[in-house]
């Protein structure tokens, strides 16, 4: 069973698109990254699958369920992470957890809160109207956890939370992944996030899906950046033979950027060697440099389309 299934799935807000025609899918017991800009669809997505809002067209079912009517009993099997949290002002944090324990017809002893809330340095006896960003943040990760759920949807649960609460968070994800196979839907808009936790990751702007790929996929390419700065200063791209090694070449000002994959990275160094060469640097590129590349590539496609 898939935990998630979106097909042509739409929203329109008036004249504007929320997402168009996003077909996805979420395997039950995965990590999966939601990733894109400000403004790219995620919320307005998670909106759907909280039915918080409902599609303009398309179908979305949610662990083997249609979202087509209201289904509280299925909601008690999904966690929810709103990018806002916002809660009543003069109650306590442990009331809040109290209140919402109740509401799944459990006493807030036996479910896992208090654990949690250690873990992330929350402190439960706080009047809400004082809680910071991040503990509010904190609330709202506990609060979506406490039920236990099969599904978790965190909709950008890093903002406001400091490093080290933000290690511990994706620790405690991945312990509930691996001990109690939750599926994790996890939105953002910081890739480095992704590369530390998601199997897969979907790539969502203006409204559309990219691509989803597995992250291996993405980062585990044989391809290298090579940038190399040359004794004289300047674009060399005309007066040494640089072309002849990558064509696509960049320059930025100070260093020039060639690619090369596989034995053609020898070679390329190798050619290199024979030139005046002040200071050179190899790397993989990076998730973002590696999504924005897909970006960029499908945006010539279209012009020239
Ligand atoms: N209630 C609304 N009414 C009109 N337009 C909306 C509404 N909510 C979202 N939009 C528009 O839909 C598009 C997608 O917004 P959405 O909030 O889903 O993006 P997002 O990826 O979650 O961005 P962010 O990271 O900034 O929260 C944007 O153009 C936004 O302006």
């Amino acid at each position: 069973m898939l935990a998630i299934e979106a097909v042509g799935l739409s929203k329109q807000y008036g004249q504007r698109i929320g997402v168009t025609g996003l077909n996805m899918e979420v395997r039950q017991g995965e990590i999966f990254g939601f990733i894109g800009p400000n403004g790219a669809g995620k919320s307005t997505t998670i909106r759907m699958l909280m039915q918080l809002i409902h599609p303009t067209s398309g179908s979305l079912q949610v662990l083997g369920e249609a979202q087509d009517r209201e289904k509280p009993e299925l909601r008690k099997r999904i966690g929810y992470l709103p990018s806002e949290v916002m809660l009543y002002p003069q109650m306590t944090g442990k009331q809040a957890l109290e209140l919402t324990a109740r509401a799944y017809g459990r006493r807030l002893k036996d479910t896992p809160a208090m654990n949690y809330a250690e873990r992330l340095q929350w402190n439960p006896d706080l009047k809400m109207k004082s809680y910071s960003l991040g503990n509010r943040k904190k609330l709202g990760i506990i609060l979506s956890l406490l039920h236990q759920p099969e599904l978790l949807i965190l909709d950008e649960p890093t903002s406001g939370l400091d490093p080290l609460i933000q290690r511990e968070l994706f620790q405690l994800l991945s312990e509930l992944n691996r001990q109690e196979g939750m599926t994790i839907f996890f939105s953002t808009h910081v890739l480095s996030e992704v590369e530390k936790l998601c199997e897969r990751v979907a790539f969502i702007k203006e409204g559309q899906l990219l691509r989803v790929n597995r992250l291996e996929e993405l980062s585990s390419g044989r391809t290298h950046r090579v940038s190399v700065q040359f004794d004289t200063p300047g674009d060399q791209r005309e007066t040494l033979p640089l072309k002849e090694l990558d064509a696509q070449i960049q320059f930025d000002g100070i260093y020039h950027t060639l690619e090369a994959s596989g034995p053609k990275l020898s070679s390329l160094l190798a050619a290199l060697s024979g030139l005046p060469v002040q200071d050179l640097e190899i790397r993989r590129p990076t998730l973002e440099e590696l999504f924005m590349d897909d970006y960029r590539a499908r945006n010539e496609e279209g012009e020239e389309a």
